[in-house]
């Protein structure tokens, strides 16, 4: 509480009036109540004449005004949407994409737009900006306060961020219960759930989720490392379709399936004449991509002298077709993925460092399939109830040597495998329960229990079970009997007793 109030006046009837803020608040039963109650009270609070609540809609789409307080009054919010970039509105879109507060104490002077606030009779002087967090720390909209006089705001940012990530935490709350809709969702109500539409809740893919989050509304250049298979052009396409670019393209381009010179003149395009068989002018991706976003895939493949190219590119923010003179601006978020070690190419000559620093900006390393726990189970059902309803079957069982077959295997292919693995197995399955000889693993998996001692297919079992969690932590076996929740000198045991060869695990 110290920090939070730390430079408001008189910290302790600013700390009472924050409680019976938030208090007031905790009674709103219905979300429009729950807004207008919110800029009321964060009127009160900063001492502006007017407030602003916008919200997020749920694809991320566009920015809705959900509430307004102007002298105490409570306006009706007319429910007008700003656009999905909210382009012309720079201070809104800065506060929102960089997730920071905004404080400015000279709006008048017009260096910036503020056609968001209401005319009135003065000229809006002070203005404050608050991103609003939900408790995983995603950006859900923005507080505005606004005042004609010369205030100083930014003290009262902290307490506001607070009392904003509380109603969003309500209106989480009371869409629960109500069963209904989620937000004020302006035009498009396509979701995009905190998981952003990939499958996993292992510890690793909740930090991939986080990242996803906080980069989302930003321009930096993401780059997606992670073995083959991890999902990189699937996260690619969420930070595109939750973001808010997803109403233009997702291009992708993978930089390994051509030629230097193709590859150029298929990102740059090209004019007419401009080589031996350019009979009419061609626009390039970056061109084609212009608004929305283009993910470079493989771009430890990409040729050096078209890397420098690409560095141009992404500094200057334009381009230049083959043939051409005249240079255009674009607009492209870039995304670059590999499955290579770029940082070592960089110290092996192969990739150079000045563009490694440049697509690196925000990088996002994408865990192995085997270090992501259950997620394997869960991802198997995903794509075993998928399977069936593509090929019309109903639903399917797992024997459980087959679950432990799966829990064992160290997937090199990653998500990519497991899902070919899957869909395989349902087409040979011909009962209603997938067994592990369905999955090709007769020889390394335990044999079906039809005839084996329950001691013997007992051991088997747990034998794969053990296999999996210290392939999954490289042969650590500290992690390992945590995870498995047995003492380290018991799980040395039963290693020893299952015939479990470490070495397999020493890299
Ligand atoms: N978390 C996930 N949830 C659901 N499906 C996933 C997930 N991750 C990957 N997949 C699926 O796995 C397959 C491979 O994913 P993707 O092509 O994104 O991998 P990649 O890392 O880009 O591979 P590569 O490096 O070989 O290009 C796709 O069919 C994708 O739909």
């Amino acid at each position: 509480m110290n920090a939070l109030l730390e430079h408001t006046p008189e910290p302790l009837g600013y700390a009472e009036q924050l409680l019976a803020a938030f208090g007031a608040l905790a009674q709103a039963a219905e979300q429009g109540a729950l807004l207008g109650a919110f800029a009321r009270q964060a009127s009160a609070l900063s001492g502006c004449e007017l407030t602003q609540v916008y919200l997020l809609d749920a694809g991320h789409s566009a920015l809705g005004l959900s509430a307004e307080c102007l002298h105490g009054e409570l306006r009706a919010a007319d429910g007008s949407a700003l656009s999905a970039d909210y382009h012309g509105d720079e201070l809104l879109q800065f506060s929102l994409c960089q997730n920071r507060v905004l404080c400015l104490d000279s709006l008048g002077d017009g260096l910036y737009s503020s056609s968001f606030l209401p005319a009135s009779g003065d000229t809006w002087r002070s203005l404050l900006c608050v991103p609003l967090n939900t408790a995983s720390g995603e950006v859900g909209g923005l507080l505005i306060c606004a005042s004609p006089r010369a205030l100083e705001l930014q003290r009262f940012a902290d307490a506001l961020a607070q009392l904003g990530r509380f109603v969003l935490g309500q209106i989480g709350l009371l869409v629960r219960l109500s069963g209904g809709a989620v937000m004020a969702a302006p035009a498009d109500n396509s979701v995009c759930p905190s998981d952003y539409g990939l499958i996993g809740t292992s510890e690793a893919m909740r930090k991939t989720y986080q990242l996803i989050g906080k980069v989302l509304h930003s321009t930096y250049t993401v780059l997606l490392t992670g073995e083959t298979g991890t999902g990189k052009e699937v996260v690619a396409r969420a930070l595109h379709e939750c973001g808010p670019r997803r109403s233009k393209s997702f291009i992708v381009q993978n930089c390994a399936a051509f030629p230097e010179d193709l590859l150029e003149s298929e990102l740059f395009g090209y004019r007419k004449g401009a080589f031996t068989g350019a009979d009419r002018d061609r626009v390039g991706l970056f061109e084609a991509a212009d608004g929305g976003t283009l993910l470079l895939d493989e771009i430890g493949d990409m040729p050096l002298a078209l890397q420098a190219k690409l560095l141009r590119v992404l500094q200057e923010g334009e381009i230049r077709p083959l043939g051409g003179n005249e240079v255009r601006k674009i607009n492209v978020r870039i995304i670059a993925a590999t499955h290579r070690d770029l940082a070592a190419m960089v110290a092996q000559g192969q990739f150079r460092e000045d563009l490694y620093y440049r697509l690196a900006q925000f990088p996002i390393s994408l865990p192995a399939l085997r270090e992501r726990g259950d997620d394997v189970q869960l991802l198997a059902g995903h794509f075993v109830a998928k399977a069936c309803s593509f090929i019309g079957r109903g639903p399917m069982s797992w024997s459980q040597c087959a679950q432990a077959y799966l829990a064992g295997y160290g997937f090199p292919g990653n998500v990519r495998e497991l899902k070919g693995m899957v869909e395989r197995a349902v087409l040979l399955c011909e009962g209603a329960e997938l067994r592990a000889e369905h999955f090709g693993a007769r020889e390394q998996a335990p044999a079906e229990p039809d005839n084996l001692h329950l001691r013997d297919y007992m051991e088997r079992v747990e034998r794969a079970y053990m296999l999996g969690c210290l392939r999954r932590n490289n042969g650590n076996q500290t992690v390992a009997a945590r995870q498995l929740g047995l003492p380290r000198r018991t799980l040395l045991y039963r290693i020893e007793r299952l015939n479990i060869d470490l070495s397999e695990f020493q890299a």
